[in-house]
């Protein structure tokens, strides 16, 4: 590359798209005709750079290393130690700081002088280069024409093992966790933007369709469609007011200044939001309010013979909802944004959710959504089907089938809401943005369609098979709890002394990988434990008709999609130390299987 002004095989910094920050990067060629610089970073993605975002490397080593002494908090975080971790210090900010840096672009210049401090405290440590990022010096790509062109390395998710034990890994691991830049994006994912305009229509479809088969004699799927009722049948507006009450109350219990007050994950910009943890404070308000309205002589069948019309209303709130959230997020800061609902597509990321944590004050809407009225409305409802059955089959008690799905479903949402903490370190909480999608699901989905194998069992009574069911549920709850509060634990305090037996692998994002364990079994154990779950809560519901095993064929599409979907997140955060994971711990969610 003759009179350019980086050569092939050089090393530079290379300033990361949209953000202010440099990472280290290697030149790998020069296009004259659209003027840019290929560079690889060091977890291999590759981009295309122009010359004025690329800097030689000797200012920035003096320059950070006299700044390295002051912390943000995003650096203070990356500097926590697994407990098998060495003394050795990741040579990477946080993702966090990299959309920190973002924001200053869009910063008026005294607020981004300030910024800049935090944003130069980048550790630019020698780095011993992997295998991968020398030879691609080698064969000259080629070269594209976008202005910043990012190549996403190959999915490898599914390499074959190495017989390395994990304290290897982290040795090795050390040298190559390199300064792993965050992506400012990520590929849209549901099908894209076509998808979103299909599942802004299926879903709601879908939710008619299984309420109105739930109903018939023959929900069988020949019945398609089912028989649509008249328009007025769809409105009550009484059933909007019970909506909207619940909500309310819902609201108020969470108001309320009882229970803990728990901290998020840090945020890009450092801050920790603080949630008030109180699920099981709700729940058992709401059994107490329930029973008191029994008692009183309130028919709950109600929510059986107007499932429809409530479902209807619940519809209605969840799109008002998302309109709201969508024309919110207008006003956010970019830093509040969420990476993948922010296409630039009114429609996907209408759909996809824009803000990450919309709150009004401190009511934070995407963690009550999740974690209140649809949840605790699922045991709700759920109890007015076992009464509703009582009425129609003319029995004194429930179906021990029906006694079975509304105790086996009441645990789960118990122990959801007894461990509401471990909410705050799942993907929905710490990554996705709440949009149609979430709200939708949260409000509309878990309710009326979650509660199909109690709405079927109404006018469907089955023989159960309770034993197998127990030792499934046993076996699930277990796997799925321990799984997800060992992972929750570690993300809290990776130093917790009950952990320090666990193997893990450090990354460059200053977070470490669980390697053994639950983690070291397969890569979604929790997954695993919900399945067995999903499939003891509907074999009693029988073999009969295929509507209550819909749940379990949902459940495995849904866990196998958000599997890859967190697969792609992960890699693209944690880069070579994510495919050293997956290496190590082959399958997904069935071991051996999957
Ligand atoms: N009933 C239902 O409808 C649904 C239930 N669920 C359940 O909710 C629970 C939460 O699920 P979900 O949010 O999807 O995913 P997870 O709770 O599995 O969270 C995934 C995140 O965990 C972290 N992680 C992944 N691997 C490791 C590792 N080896 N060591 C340490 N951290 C790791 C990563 O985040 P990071 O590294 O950034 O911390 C990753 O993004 C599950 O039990 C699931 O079954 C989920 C969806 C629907
Ligand atoms: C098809 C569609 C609209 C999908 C949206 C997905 C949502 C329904 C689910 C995404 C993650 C969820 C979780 C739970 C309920 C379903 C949704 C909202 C959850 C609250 C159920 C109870 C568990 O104990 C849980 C807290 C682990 C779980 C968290 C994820």
């Amino acid at each position: 590359m003759p009179s350019v002004k980086y050569q092939r095989g050089e090393m530079v910094m290379g300033r990361w798209p949209g953000s202010s920050l440099y990472y280290e990067v290697k030149v790998l060629g020069y296009d004259t005709k659209s003027q840019l610089y290929t560079v690889i970073y060091k977890d291999g993605t590759e981009l295309e750079l122009k010359e004025q975002d690329i800097r030689n490397i000797a200012g920035f080593q003096t320059r950070s290393r006299s700044r390295s002494r002051s912390r943000s908090p995003g650096r203070r975080r990356s500097r926590s130690r697994s407990p098998a971790r060495t003394t050795r210090r990741s040579s990477s900010r946080t993702a966090a700081a990299v959309a920190a840096a973002a924001i200053m672009e869009s910063a008026p210049s005294s607020r981004r002088d300030a910024k800049l401090k935090d944003t130069l405290e980048v550790r630019l440590s020698p780095l011993v280069s992997a295998r991968a990022f020398e030879s691609k010096v080698e064969a000259e790509p080629e070269l594209n024409q976008g202005r910043y062109n990012l190549r996403r390395r190959k999915e490898d998710g599914d390499a074959k093992p190495v017989e390395t034990k994990p304290e290897q890994l982290e040795e090795k691991d050390a040298k190559v966790a390199a300064a792993a830049p965050a992506n400012l994006s990520t590929p849209l994912d549901f099908g894209g933007k076509i998808g979103a305009y299909f599942w802004l229509l299926f879903l709601p479809a879908w939710v008619l369709f299984v309420v109105l088969q739930g109903d018939l004699e023959d929900p069988s799927l020949v019945n398609f469609p089912p028989p649509l009722p008249p328009l007025e049948e769809f409105w009550d507006a009484q059933a909007l007011g019970f909506v909207i009450l619940w909500v309310l109350l819902q609201a108020l219990l969470y108001i309320l200044p009882f229970g803990k007050l728990s901290e998020g994950m840090p945020l890009s910009s450092g801050e920790r939001l603080k949630y008030r943890t109180n699920g099981f404070f709700a729940i058992t308000v709401s059994a107490l309010a329930a029973a008191a309205a029994v008692y009183l002589g309130v028919d709950l069948t109600y929510i059986h013979s107007h499932f429809l019309q409530l479902a209807t209303a619940t519809f209605l709130i969840s799109v008002l909802l998302s309109a709201y959230l969508y024309v919110h997020s207008c006003y956010a800061e970019p830093a509040q944004l969420a990476l993948g609902g922010n296409s630039g597509n009114v429609v996907y990321d209408f759909f996809k959710g824009r803000e990450l944590n919309p709150r009004i004050k401190n009511f934070d809407l995407k963690f009550f959504c999740e974690m209140r009225p649809g949840l605790i409305g699922w045991c709700l409802i759920n109890f007015a089907m076992a009464l509703a059955e009582m009425k129609e089959q003319r029995l004194d008690a429930p179906s021990y089938s029906m006694i079975l799905v509304n105790l086996f479903q009441l645990l789960y949402v118990v122990d959801g809401l007894w461990n509401e903490e471990a909410i705050l370190t799942t993907m929905d909480l710490m990554h996705d943005g709440f949009g149609f999608m979430l709200a939708f699901g949260d409000l509309v989905w878990v309710p009326f369609t979650y509660t199909l194998q109690a709405y079927y069992l109404v006018s469907h009574p089955n023989p159960l098979i309770p034993s197998l069911s127990l030792c499934l549920l046993v076996v699930g709850f277990y796997i799925f709890r321990k799984s997800n509060s060992e992972k929750n634990a570690f993300r809290r305090n990776p130093s917790d002394p009950k952990l320090s037996h666990l193997k893990t692998i450090p990354t460059a994002t200053g977070k470490s990988l669980l390697v053994s364990g639950w983690w070291g079994v397969v890569r979604h154990p929790n997954y695993l434990g919900d399945l067995i779950m999903a499939l003891a809560w509907s074999l009693p519901c029988g073999f009969s008709h295929l509507l209550p095993w819909y749940y379990m064929i949902y459940f495995i599409i849904l866990l196998v999609h958000r599997d890859s979907r967190d697969m792609s997140e992960c890699r693209r955060k944690y880069g070579s130390a994510w495919d050293e994971y997956c290496r190590t711990v082959r399958y997904r969610i069935i071991p051996r299987v999957y």
